[in-house]
């Protein structure tokens, strides 16, 4: 078998997904007709043509732009189940998924329409694919302190249907700290915590994310590999990390896939995993992303395996799911 069948088939988790960023150019056109949307532009070729970025503000611009397309429940539940059904077909059959509710609610969407969408995307993955998932509530991190408190306030009455928190956005300029305190007060309400960390950001995001927030896995962490004594770190404390090899590519973190990190990431030990971030900006769902970085960096069929092995075992199911799941990864690389 290629190592490209190998992957189509292999049982994965995606654990770094944007659900905003699942929203590809036809659905886009086709929520813009229904709630009478203007976009400012006239075909989906045009609309993929605009994706095309220098950086992570650049990609973020357009991405916050093409979110306002989105008004009603349905037009999030429609969002949410497109994704898992084009992830099933990948073989993922567990996602947490992020999304960023004041990217709506600061456009008059109410929280509980978006949470409750999601939520019925999220229920009929489950029921007709079988794909489980958990939802993620993302802070702006551009955005304040006192904003990010209020979603959580928001989040009060649907908070058993999310599994935990994470921080977006543009990364330089706003550090892990300056949402220490909204971190604290989400791991008391008993969620789980995830941060982007290291994208563009410096170590010393990193460091902090750990920490201050103390953050039980962490979205990127490229930069990581630039503080060896952090990398020893992440090592010794098994912290997952979420990277897109995709995403890295298209926001210019590495020049070419050629030149990415995840060979000597795993080298090293690190608990690596591969996800999509954005596939509809970034072209290309998980599998892509595991073939395109396998075709650029040479990984072996051992490698990959691991890398869906550390998508289980670096999510947020029971310890007995995580262990059930794992055990089909094995069923799977040994058949
Ligand atoms: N890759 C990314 N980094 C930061 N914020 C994001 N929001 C959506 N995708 C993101
Ligand atoms: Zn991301």
């Amino acid at each position: 078998m290629s190592l490209d069948a190998y992957i189509a088939g292999l049982p994965k988790a995606e654990l770094h997904l944007h659900i905003e960023g699942s929203l590809e150019p036809e659905l886009m056109f086709e929520l813009a007709q229904r709630n009478g949307v203007a976009i400012p532009f006239d075909s989906v070729e045009a609309v993929r043509a605009a994706y095309d970025f220098s950086n992570l503000q650049d990609f973020l611009d357009i991405y916050y732009a093409g979110a306002n397309v989105l008004l009603t429940r349905r037009d999030f539940e429609d969002l949410a189940f497109a994704y898992f059904r084009r992830a099933a077909a990948d073989n993922v059959r567990h996602a947490e998924i992020f999304f960023d509710p004041q990217t709506h609610t600061d456009r008059g969407v109410p929280f509980g329409v978006v949470a409750e969408g999601l939520i019925a995307g999220m229920d009929r993955a489950k029921a007709e694919l079988g794909v489980t998932s958990g939802l993620i509530l993302s802070f702006l991190r551009h955005l304040s302190e006192a904003e990010a408190f209020a979603t959580l306030e928001m989040a009060r009455p649907y908070l058993h249907h999310f599994v935990g928190v994470g921080l977006d956005s543009s990364e330089v300029g706003h550090p892990p700290s300056k949402f220490q305190r909204v971190f604290a007060a989400a791991r008391e309400l008993g969620l789980k915590l995830c941060a982007h960390a290291g994208e563009e950001g410096p170590p010393a995001y990193v460091h902090e994310a750990l920490d201050l927030l103390h953050i039980d896995r962490m979205d990127h962490g490229n930069r990581s590999m630039e503080d060896e004594a952090l990398v020893e770190r992440l090592v010794a404390e098994q912290m997952t990390l979420t990277v897109c090899p995709l995403s890295n590519l298209k926001l210019c973190v590495v020049k070419d896939l050629k030149d990415h990190p995840v060979p000597e990431m795993l080298r090293r030990g690190l608990h690596v995993t591969l996800n999509s971030d954005d596939p509809a900006y970034f072209g290309g769902y998980v599998n892509e992303n595991y073939r395109q970085l396998a075709a650029a960096v040479g990984l072996t069929r051992e490698q990959v395996t691991q890398m869906a092995r550390n998508s289980f075992e670096g999510s947020f199911m029971s310890e007995a799911e995580k262990a059930a799941r794992v055990a089909e990864v094995e069923a799977y690389a040994a058949s």
